[in-house]
């Protein structure tokens, strides 16, 4: 016979087939679950998969363009609102948030601004997103954000308008910074959280894809050490606080689900927590017209941003209709001597349409 490296010996193969039998029937023994099959047992309720689904907030499915494709999509849309119920929530408001633009930043307390305009602040671990959150709420850019965790590394004040501010915190956690630099950070931010008295709401900020990643030291399932720690130290100074999970467009829709419900539940043990935690995206904006709502009803502007919102859509159709009566083709001749064409039309009525289902 030919005996080659891959000829199998059977006397060196039979402890190991031994041993794979041993470890199967071990295994039909009461095991204890793996962290995963606990993620999997957890049933989310209904009202938050709806909620999930209406604000297009899970990880977006493949679109495809091709017409079997889409019907294929209608059918499933059509299944889920079968088992969930109708998917249209309550009509989000189109509300803005006055301009914002940066005033103040403080590294030590004595650097902190007067205590003139109420104020919303954003904590959160490293990189969890705290900075484009402000940013997609204020539908800007002027807060600097990085995939490095540890670009915010001071106080830094937004002033929204002369209605109130936005306070953009550095993060807690792993950064790319020395020990000493983040003691510093967090010593900050405590004395921040327990002296000011204009402070309305701290909005602490959670990946939702870290919500339940159970590494060895942390817990199994849930909020982070780092920010359990934090949400403690703010149960045992008697601040109120609320839940904001990010970055949701990056956890398909039933695992979101499950994380929300995990992070729910632990929120009952802290009495100063919120029971309801948010979900967002700052990256596609999904949430953040009920979180911007949520923030004008705490400082209480929100009447104010209903009114400026009707003015612009009022200006905006009067623009539209006084465009209207002009026509175009009339503008476009003094400058060409082309025809106007079809597409400008088209897009009008498309615009008055839009405006008109607002
Ligand atoms: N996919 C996705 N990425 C996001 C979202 N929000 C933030 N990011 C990304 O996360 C990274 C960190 O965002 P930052 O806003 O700088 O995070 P931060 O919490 O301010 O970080 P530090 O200032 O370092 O504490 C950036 O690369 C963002 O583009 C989101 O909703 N979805
Ligand atoms: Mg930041």
């Amino acid at each position: 016979m030919h005996i080659t490296k891959f000829t199998i010996d059977k006397t060196r193969l039979l402890p190991i087939l031994t041993k794979k039998l041993s470890s199967v029937t071990q295994s039909k023994a009461p095991k204890s679950l793996s962290n995963r099959q606990l993620f999997r047992q957890i049933l989310p309720p209904h009202e938050t998969l709806r909620e999930i689904e209406a604000l297009n907030l899970g990880k977006p499915r493949k679109r495809n363009s091709s017409p079997f494709k889409k019907k294929v999509n209608i059918i499933e849309k059509k299944k889920l609102e079968r088992r969930l119920g109708d998917l249209t929530l309550e009509q989000e408001e189109h509300l803005e948030l006055p301009h914002l633009s940066f005033f103040a930043g403080a590294k030590i307390p004595t650097s902190f601004p007067p205590e003139r305009v109420q104020e919303l602040c954003f904590v959160g671990r490293s990189n969890v997103g705290k900075s484009s959150l402000i940013n997609a709420l204020a539908d800007t850019t002027v807060v600097r954000t990085s995939d490095k965790p540890g670009l915010t590394q001071q106080i830094n004040f937004y002033a929204a308008g002369n209605m109130f501010n936005m306070v953009d915190m550095p993060g807690y956690g792993f950064a790319y910074v020395k020990d000493e630099e983040r003691l510093k950070w967090k010593e900050l931010i405590e004395i921040y959280i327990s002296q000011r008295k204009t402070l309305k709401r701290i909005f602490v900020i959670v990946d939702a894809r870290h919500a339940s990643t159970p590494e060895p030291p942390e817990p199994k399932l849930g909020l982070k050490i780092a920010d359990k720690e934090f949400i403690s130290m703010l149960d045992r100074k008697n601040i109120e606080f609320q839940i904001i999970l990010t970055k949701c467009d990056m956890v398909i829709a039933p695992d979101l689900a499950r994380r929300h419900t995990i992070v729910k539940e632990q929120l009952q043990v802290y009495k100063n927590a919120i029971p309801q935690p948010m979900m967002v995206s700052a990256r596609r904006k999904a949430g953040i017209y009920k979180l911007r709502k949520l923030l004008l009803t705490i400082i209480g502007g929100l009447e104010r941003a209903r009114e400026v919102a009707n003015k612009k859509k009022e200006h905006r159709l009067a623009d539209i209709n006084n465009k209207s009566k002009t026509p175009l083709h009339k503008i476009l001749k003094k400058f060409t001597n082309k025809k106007t064409p079809r597409y400008f039309y088209v897009k009008r009525k498309r615009e008055r349409k839009s405006l008109k289902k607002e």
